[in-house]
């Protein structure tokens, strides 16, 4: 299988603080692949870096086959990676559709049968498409956030802690929903999560960060059977 995502030895931080050193994975396409970290250990700079809000101060990104090192996040949007950022950052005045229609606008080509197509797998959003944003719960708004990036139709998509402040229920749906993009769409995933449980239930393997660097790697299965702690990775 060819790599959808090739990262090597990534460097970023904020200003002359360094927060990623290191970072060193890559993926297949087709592949979902979840990152485990606790607070601060730098999920969301990752992803910031992945998708080319962070510029990186060293190391290399390739994606689907080129050096998207220093290619701008329309660019990198544009070759087919989505970001769902964490605290959903939906436009809370805008009803759902408009919304939807908001990630129309950064897709290649903006092509309306595109969000018809996405709310098939949306059911729950459904009869909400008039509603505005900021009057759905924090798990629809979750929801919202991804059915509007997957309008850019992603190759790859980075997901930044989708469970954080969601209740359970929608946990569950939303497990279901990524697993059927998977197969419908052929989606690729990084997820970067606090909750081992829901990343275990989506993720083909798991990469363990701490302080900007990945310093272990497990499969779900393994985690699954009990062959592996959380701890060992
Ligand atoms: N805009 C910023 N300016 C300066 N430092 C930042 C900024 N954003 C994050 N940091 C710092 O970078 C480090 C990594 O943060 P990051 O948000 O990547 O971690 P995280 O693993 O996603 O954690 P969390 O689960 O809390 O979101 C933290 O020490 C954080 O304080």
């Amino acid at each position: 299988m060819s790599m959808l995502l090739e990262v090597s030895d990534l460097r970023a931080g904020y200003g002359r603080i360094p927060i990623l050193a290191g970072v060193t994975m890559a993926m297949a396409e087709g592949e979902y692949l979840g990152i485990l970290g606790h607070n601060g250990m730098g999920k969301t700079t990752l992803l910031r870096s992945l998708m080319g809000q962070l510029p990186a101060t060293g190391g290399t990104v390739r994606f689907a086959g080129a050096d998207v090192t220093r290619k701008k996040t329309h660019e990198r949007s544009r070759m087919g990676l989505g970001l769902v950022p964490q605290g959903r950052e939906i436009f809370p005045e805008l009803s759902v559709m408009d919304n939807l229609r908001m990630g129309l606008a950064a897709a290649p080509t903006e092509d309306l049968s595109v969000i018809d197509a996405v709310i098939e797998d949306f059911p729950r959003l459904t009869p909400l498409l008039d509603r505005r944003g900021g009057a759905l719960s924090g798990g629809e708004q979750q929801l919202l956030a991804l059915a509007r990036c997957l309008c850019t139709k992603p190759r790859l998509v980075l997901l930044d802690e989708p469970t954080e402040g969601i209740q359970p229920s929608i946990i569950e749906e939303m497990i279901e929903t990524l697993l059927t993009l998977k197969k419908r769409w052929s989606l690729s995933l990084v997820v970067v999560e606090q909750n081992l449980e829901f990343i275990t239930s989506l993720s083909d393997r798991i990469l363990k960060i701490q302080k900007g660097r990945i310093t272990g790697e497990t499969s779900s299965a393994e985690i699954l059977s009990g062959q592996v702690g959380m701890e060992a990775i």
